[in-house]
């Protein structure tokens, strides 16, 4: 028995996340980070790989400052075996059902400095046609809500391939929760619930920190996106 982890909803959303269906309304009154009250914040999801069934896969994303141009992220899926000169013996997915639904950024201070960035999603969709294809994103610090991202991809035909571009105006933060956020690496989260026709599909994962000395990042499943 499971309830909606990390929510303070007074009743339970649902005894099997999994087995029912998660509405935009269910993720869009969670008051903290799913799970963020065990260690092992990362294993709960709530919907499985399976949920997926439009076969939508990310290949590319990429994170662009709008102000200056710069890209501080980008990250291409690795071309499947078949078309590798030196595939991987193993692949990670085979391991790990969860692999790929967490993503671990290391930014610099200055990113939370940022007004406003550009993400953009380049994905394949299988052979059916996808309706109302939206995603809703929860950042949290801690127990705070930062911001709620409440994107529109639109209609994706069968057998598509398609970019969008979503654009992230930063919240305000005053310099004492930047300083916080910045000293505390990794309590700073992200909740990524994707919907079709308003069924949870897809539900990624990534937390953040913003201490880094260089420019720009790492992540823990390269394949994530
Ligand atoms: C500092 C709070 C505002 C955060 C805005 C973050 C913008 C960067 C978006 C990257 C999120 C990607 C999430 C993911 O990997 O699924």
């Amino acid at each position: 028995m499971s309830t909606l982890h990390g929510s303070e909803h007074s009743e339970p959303i649902s005894d099997s996340p999994i087995a029912r269906n998660i509405t935009p309304e269910d993720v869009l009154k969670l008051k903290q980070i799913t799970n963020s009250n065990t260690e092992d914040c990362n294993y709960c999801y709530l919907c499985s790989p399976d949920a997926n069934i439009y076969d939508i896969d990310f290949t590319r994303f990429c994170i662009r400052d709008l102000e200056s141009g710069t890209v501080l992220f980008e990250i291409a899926k690795p071309l499947p075996p078949e078309l590798c000169d030196n595939p991987p013996e193993t692949d990670v997915n085979d391991l790990d059902p969860n692999a790929g639904r967490f993503v671990r950024y290391q930014f610099t201070p200055h990113f939370l400095k940022l007004r406003t960035v550009g993400a953009t999603v380049e994905f394949v969709v299988g052979e059916k046609p996808v309706n109302n294809f939206r995603m809703i994103e929860r950042h949290f610090f801690r127990d705070r809500l930062l911001k709620t991202f409440d994107f529109e991809f639109g209609f994706c035909i069968p057998h598509s391939k398609n970019t969008v571009e979503h654009i992230y105006d930063f919240p305000a933060l005053s310099s004492e929760a930047m300083d916080e956020m910045i000293n505390h690496p990794f309590e700073t989260r992200s909740d990524s619930f994707y919907f079709v026709e308003n069924r949870l599909i897809m539900h990624n994962k990534a937390d953040y920190a913003y201490n880094g000395g260089t420019i720009q990042n790492n992540t823990h499943n390269e394949d994530s996106k």
